[in-house]
């Protein structure tokens, strides 16, 4: 049986940091397992190829939740990463730290350690800076690329239309001026994907202490009373034990950092007896928590061309390709999320409460169950989008059998919050304001069905239950918190009632970010690697 100073369970956007961080002291003997395979994909480095990743289980868990009665008992689809470089590895690479506020509310809601002036420098230790013209600032290994040179000519009248509405214009959502509308940045590196794993954790694969084990399914962590000792996986259809001399550290992700909790007997009691469990921990917190972002996306046909005149034809394609071979450019390079903003939809929000995506290209006309990013219609096209920033509503993720293959039962329990209904309302009545500017007029050539513009407050919340998706954003089932009945980890995320045990991943977020997730839950990590440090540093000195 090996024996090693930690145990970092899943490779992805914060396992990836964990993994580089705590194998730099060579004294420390890191083990990393992932379940997943390699990342060394075509589809993967293409930035555009999250097209593709998107529904193959060779690197996606491919997660549905359970019939959600407010969105008219559809089933949501949930993409996750199951490769190295978990979900930084297929997701659409948008980066955005959140607004500042979110994180003094961490702080506010007990989390000492956790304000915006605590984080921000955890933010600045992972990024490198590239400008528009390809120069690199000074500072950490994750590529945070200025793509506006890459940016469709569309976008004048999307930022002419957000002038005439009196929106700012921001050129950094991770400036010092987040709010506004403009271009996001991406996690690209001279035109290919920049994930979590190509900047933490290949720079420390070849050091001798760290030890990468893929196709490593962990079943459960193993405890003597209640201290986490090791981790039990399979891998090859082999059952391995490993032993942790410090600690075990979850950063499975949102949806399995607590499936893997409750497998191993830490959970709410009565599920996991129902499941044949003896419980280690009675926690009736571990799984719940659950937020995530849903956003609903209106279609328009354009007066001038837009990505789809490019990409739809053969040989716009086959020229997208060649020049994307040829020089690293072009719309294969960036992510089709290319403008936005932060927004407040009504003059007396306290912080902005929408994310806008405007995309030029639309796939209405795509088959179900395909995602079809480098096959749009065959007319020129264009995408409104918004999604509430801070949603209320909570749900859960609980297992649905004590087998560690079988995928949890996840409820987001969306839209259950009366906020969040009012929320959907101000954004799509923001929208209909925003298609109404004379620079919108201009370009839009027609609505595509179901049309916006009419919509009363009703029909807009009845459109949104119809149609509305998730943005992949699910955090919060394993959160920090002050009170340990409430939350799973304390704010040093180690898990109340237990030793040796952390988690570390999105799955620690006390309240939904107003952006993408990808960012904070890279700076959780960063936060978290100083702690460990300084916790095994202060032990070795007792
Ligand atoms: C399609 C898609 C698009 C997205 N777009 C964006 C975006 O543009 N910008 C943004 O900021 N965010 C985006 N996100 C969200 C963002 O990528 C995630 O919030 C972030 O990657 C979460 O990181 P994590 O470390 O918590 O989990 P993950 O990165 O998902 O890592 C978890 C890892 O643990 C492994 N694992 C799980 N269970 C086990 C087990 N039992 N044993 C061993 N290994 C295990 C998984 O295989 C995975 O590699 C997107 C996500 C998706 C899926």
């Amino acid at each position: 049986m090996a024996d090693f100073d930690y145990i970092i369970v899943g490779s992805g956007s914060a396992g990836c940091v964990l993994a580089n961080r705590l194998s730099a002291d060579a004294g420390s003997q890191v083990l990393l397992l992932e379940a997943g395979g390699s990342d060394r994909r075509f589809w993967i480095k293409l930035p555009i190829g999250y097209g593709r990743t998107y529904f193959d289980e060779r690197v996606n868990w491919k997660y549905e939740t359970e019939p959600e009665p407010a969105i008219k008992n559809r089933r949501s689809y949930w993409p996750r990463g199951k490769v190295i470089g978990g979900s930084s590895s297929i997701n659409a690479m948008v980066y955005c730290r959140g607004l500042p506020s979110d994180f003094d509310d961490w702080r506010q809601l007990g989390n000492a350690g956790w304000g915006w002036t605590d984080v921000k420098a955890y933010f600045e230790r992972s990024e490198c800076r590239v400008d528009a013209s390809g120069k690199a600032a000074p500072g950490g290994p994750l590529h945070v690329s200025d793509v506006s040179n890459e940016m469709h000519p569309l976008r004048r009248h999307y930022f002419a239309a957000a002038e005439e509405m009196g929106l700012p214009y921001t050129d950094d959502f991770n400036g010092p001026n987040p709010e506004g509308v403009g271009i996001y940045h991406i996690n690209t590196r001279r035109g290919v994907r920049c994930s979590s794993a190509d900047a933490f954790l290949r720079p420390a694969l070849g050091r001798a202490n760290l030890q990468l084990e893929t196709h490593a399914l962990v079943r459960r962590v193993l405890f003597q009373g209640r201290r986490a000792v090791g981790v039990e996986y399979e891998q090859h259809g082999r059952v391995h034990v490993v032993r942790a001399r410090r600690e075990v550290i979850l950063s499975a992700g949102a949806i399995n950092s607590p499936k893997l909790l409750q497998l191993s007997g830490v959970g709410p009691a009565a599920l996991l007896r129902q499941h044949g469990i003896e419980p280690v921990l009675d926690q009736p917190a571990v799984g719940g928590g659950l937020q995530d972002h849903i956003a609903v996306s209106y279609f328009y046909k354009a007066t001038e061309p837009t990505l789809n005149d490019q990409l739809h034809p053969i040989s716009g394609k086959l020229a997208a390709g060649l020049r994307y071979v040829l020089s690293r450019k072009g719309p294969l390079s960036v992510s089709v999320n290319q403008c936005g903003g932060f927004v407040r939809s009504r003059a007396d929000a306290p912080t902005p409460d929408l994310q806008l995506y405007f995309n030029p290209i639309t796939y209405s006309t795509a088959p179900a169950g395909k995602r079809p990013l480098m096959n749009p219609d065959p007319f020129s096209g264009f995408i409104l989008s918004f999604q509430p920033c801070r949603p209320l509503s909570r749900g859960r993720v609980d297992i649905s059998s004590a087998d560690p293959k079988t995928a949890p039962s996840i409820r987001p329990n969306y839209l259950s919050a009366e906020q969040d209904i009012a929320d959907v309302i101000a954004g799509g009545r923001f929208i209909q304001q925003m298609a109404r500017t004379e620079a919108m007029r201009r370009l839009i050539k027609e609505a595509i069905p179901p049309y916006l513009d009419g919509m009363t407050d009703e029909q807009i919340v009845e459109d949104f239950r119809e149609r509305c998706g998730s943005v992949f954003h699910p955090v919060g089932t394993c959160a920090m918190g002050p009170d340990a009945r409430q939350a799973v980890v304390d704010s040093r995320l180690r898990v109340y009632g237990l030793e040796g045990l952390r988690v570390v991943d999105a799955s620690i977020f006390p309240t939904i970010t107003s952006g993408n997730t990808n960012a904070p839950t890279i700076m959780v990590a960063q936060k978290a690697a100083d702690m460990i440090l300084a916790d095994q540093k202060q032990q070795d000195v007792a």
